[in-house]
């Protein structure tokens, strides 16, 4: 056993691994979102960067989220190696050795920290450093099996991005960086426990205490509940701050609309309804939350692009 209480003897002998499996290791598909999120901060500050200095700044984020999904894959793979959904990954299937994983993911982390601070500014490279940091080692090798909180207090690694975006711009913080940030925190919990409902069987065989786990699916669903009315009244407000406009305002309002009807409708039912329809409910809200979190950052694109053409002078 490793210290990661990982049993290298289940995990067959690396065999060749295929440029696929690095790439899968880096959580491209999730990363995406995030790296999105950390672009749309940029391009929203009031501050213009050089289109060089942008897409530099872009790329030293996406190896950092992508380094620190390899870190997670690493410590993770012993219970990775027991949830159905993941484990035909990486390490846990034994296409890429956990040391090779390990390496790599520190390797391209301070890689990724060093060069941000070169493209940009220190400031954003440290907030890259911390939000790598939040989620390897606070949320990954403590929260995540210590506490059913862990998703919500781990949930700000991946609510950080858009500030680093936004700090390459401005080198510093904001009310709208922060309360683009609060977006995605409040977010986090409604778009992991949605899943974690009709996942829950996976978490408990692998012992990690997700709150579906330890306090049942009818806590989770009023907990859901309860996060997104909190999140609809942010995102609305958000709509009209500097970075806001009609673009975005609209979009919040659908967008919440829909997303507050979806989790009353999973408040509303118990486990026997869910399975009866194979929580086809919960499964809609969990494809929803990703459309909800890229149309809000796209939304507020659209206004600096308002602002950009003049048609749109703000609130004031
Ligand atoms: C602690 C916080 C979070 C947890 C525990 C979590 C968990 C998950 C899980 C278990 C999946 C299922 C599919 C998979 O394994 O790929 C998933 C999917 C996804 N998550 Fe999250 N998530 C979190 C935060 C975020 C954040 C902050 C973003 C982006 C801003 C995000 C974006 C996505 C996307 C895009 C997918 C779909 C991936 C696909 O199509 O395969 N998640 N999330
Ligand atoms: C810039 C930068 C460093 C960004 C990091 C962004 C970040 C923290 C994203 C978290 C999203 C994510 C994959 C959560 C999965 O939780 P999990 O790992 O418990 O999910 P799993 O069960 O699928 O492994």
């Amino acid at each position: 056993m490793s210290d990661t209480g990982l049993d290298h003897t289940m995990i067959q002998d690396p065999a060749e691994p295929g440029f696929g499996d690095y790439v899968r290791l880096f959580k491209p598909r999730v990363m995406s979102l995030v790296v999105f999120t950390a672009l749309v901060g940029l391009l929203v500050a009031p501050v213009q960067v050089h289109p060089m200095v942008g897409f530099a700044s872009i790329l030293f984020i996406a190896l950092g989220a992508g380094a620190s999904g390899a870190l997670n894959m690493w410590w993770d793979a012993d219970i990775d190696q027991i949830m159905r959904r993941t484990a035909s990954r990486p390490v846990p299937s034994g296409k890429v050795a956990p040391g090779e994983a390990l390496g790599l993911g520190i390797a391209i982390s301070v890689l990724s920290v060093i060069m941000l601070a070169l493209a940009a500014n220190l400031f954003a490279a440290a907030l890259l450093a911390f939000t790598i940091f939040f989620y390897a080692v606070i949320y990954t090798m403590w929260l995540k099996r210590s506490t059913p909180q862990n998703i919500v207090i781990g949930g700000a690694a991946g609510a950080f991005p858009p500030m680093v975006g936004w700090a390459v711009a401005t080198g510093g913080v904001s009310v709208e960086s922060v309360l683009m940030f609060a977006l995605i925190f409040l977010w986090t919990p409604p778009h992991f426990w949605a899943l974690a409902l009709f996942m829950k069987s996976d978490y408990a065989d692998a012992g990690v205490p997700m709150l579906t786990v330890t306090h049942g699916h009818d806590a989770t669903r009023r907990q859901i509940f309860g996060y997104t009315v909190i999140l609809s009244v942010l995102a609305v407000g958000l709509g009209f701050t500097s970075i806001g406009g009609p673009v975005y305002l609209i979009a919040a309002l659908v967008l919440n609309a829909l997303f507050l009807l979806g989790a009353w409708r999973i408040r509303g039912r118990d486990t026997g309804s869910a399975e009866a329809d194979g929580y086809a409910v919960e499964k809609k809200f969990f494809r929803l939350s990703l459309i909800y979190l890229f149309l809000h950052f796209g939304a507020l694109l659209g206004d600096a692009t308002l602002r950009g053409l003049g048609l749109w002078g703000g609130w004031a």
